[in-house]
């Protein structure tokens, strides 16, 4: 791989859903990437108006031309038929970043070529309000300039880190990429247990979503841990207490996410083996 200051340039991006479209909405409004081709026989609503707008080009099969960087944004399951077209749009300096879960650097480079640079990446779809995060990392033709690369695509979604192991993406999965449903479910038991204890379904929901959305743009901001925070919510005895004495009690929350997060792992790595 040549030394020289490379651009993200052309991208190619496989699946224009809801996690690729929330990604290519982000680079097309924020001028991030390149100019963005994407192929998806049926692209996701989000992603039809920047077509439309004209910030994207877009076509169902891919095109017969090579690209600096190709996302890979389709389901798991669909890789072993979406990836043998790509081949002929993989040169010796193309980048291919995957976004998809369980998905190996293994199984991408039987598809794509042994000497492929991969970097496997794990979004999440508040990258569409450039407010994610995403997991990364790097196989084993990734060279720092391409990391670096991948890097300034990427942030475009919100912060970067990296992992050293291939295996601890799928935590990242567990634990960011699925996180957001989590944080969704809890703002709808939340405005349910609202609603059960007497408010409207409207106000109980409203509540909730500005609860859950305040408290996530303070922790953002706040330089205390969430722990300071939540115990600036709670006074000795009082209402907040008698709540987190049920959510931290036995078989209260800590537990349960523990389930879950493994849950989600152990289906990544069951992806991983198709
Ligand atoms: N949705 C999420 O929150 C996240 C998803 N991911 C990963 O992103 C990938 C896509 O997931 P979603 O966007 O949620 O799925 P999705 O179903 O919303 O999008 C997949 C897109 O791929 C298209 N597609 C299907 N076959 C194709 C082919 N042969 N060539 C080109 N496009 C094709 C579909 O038309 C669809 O628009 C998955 O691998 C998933 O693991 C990663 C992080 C978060
Ligand atoms: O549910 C999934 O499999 C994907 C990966 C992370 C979020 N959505």
């Amino acid at each position: 791989m040549s030394d020289k200051p490379r651009t993200a340039g052309r991208v190619l991006l496989l699946g224009g859903g809801n996690m690729g479209g929330a990604m290519a909405r982000g680079w097309a409004e924020q001028g991030s990437a390149g100019a963005i081709h994407v192929v998806d026989p049926q692209p996701g609503e989000a992603l039809r108006a920047s077509i439309e707008a004209g910030r994207l080009t877009h076509s169902t099969a891919v095109p017969d031309e090579r690209f600096d960087v190709v996302v890979l944004a389709v389901k798991p399951q669909t890789m072993a038929t979406a990836l043998p077209p790509v081949r002929a749009a993989v040169g010796p300096q193309t980048i291919v970043i995957s976004v998809a879960a369980g998905t190996t650097t293994k199984t991408i480079a039987d598809h794509l070529g042994d000497g492929v640079a991969i970097v496997r990446a794990m979004p999440n779809t508040p990258a569409l309000i450039g407010r994610g995060i995403t997991g990364c990392f790097a196989g084993e033709n990734v060279s720092q300039q391409v990391r670096d690369l991948a890097e300034s695509l990427l942030s475009a979604c919100g912060p970067v880190v990296w992992v050293a192991k291939e295996a601890d993406i799928d935590v990242v999965t567990a634990v960011s990429g699925s996180g957001p449903a989590y944080v969704f479910l809890l703002a709808e038991t939340l405005a349910a247990a609202g609603e059960a204890a007497g408010l409207t379904p409207e106000l109980a929901m409203t509540l909730a979503r500005h609860t859950v959305a305040g408290a996530g743009e303070l922790m953002v901001r706040s330089e205390d841990a969430p722990a300071v925070l939540r115990r600036n919510v709670t006074s000795p005895n009082g209402t907040t207490q008698a709540a987190l004495d049920v959510l931290m009690g036995e078989g209260g929350l800590a537990p349960l996410m523990r389930r879950a997060v493994e849950a989600a792992k152990r289906r990544a790595a069951e992806l991983s083996e198709g």
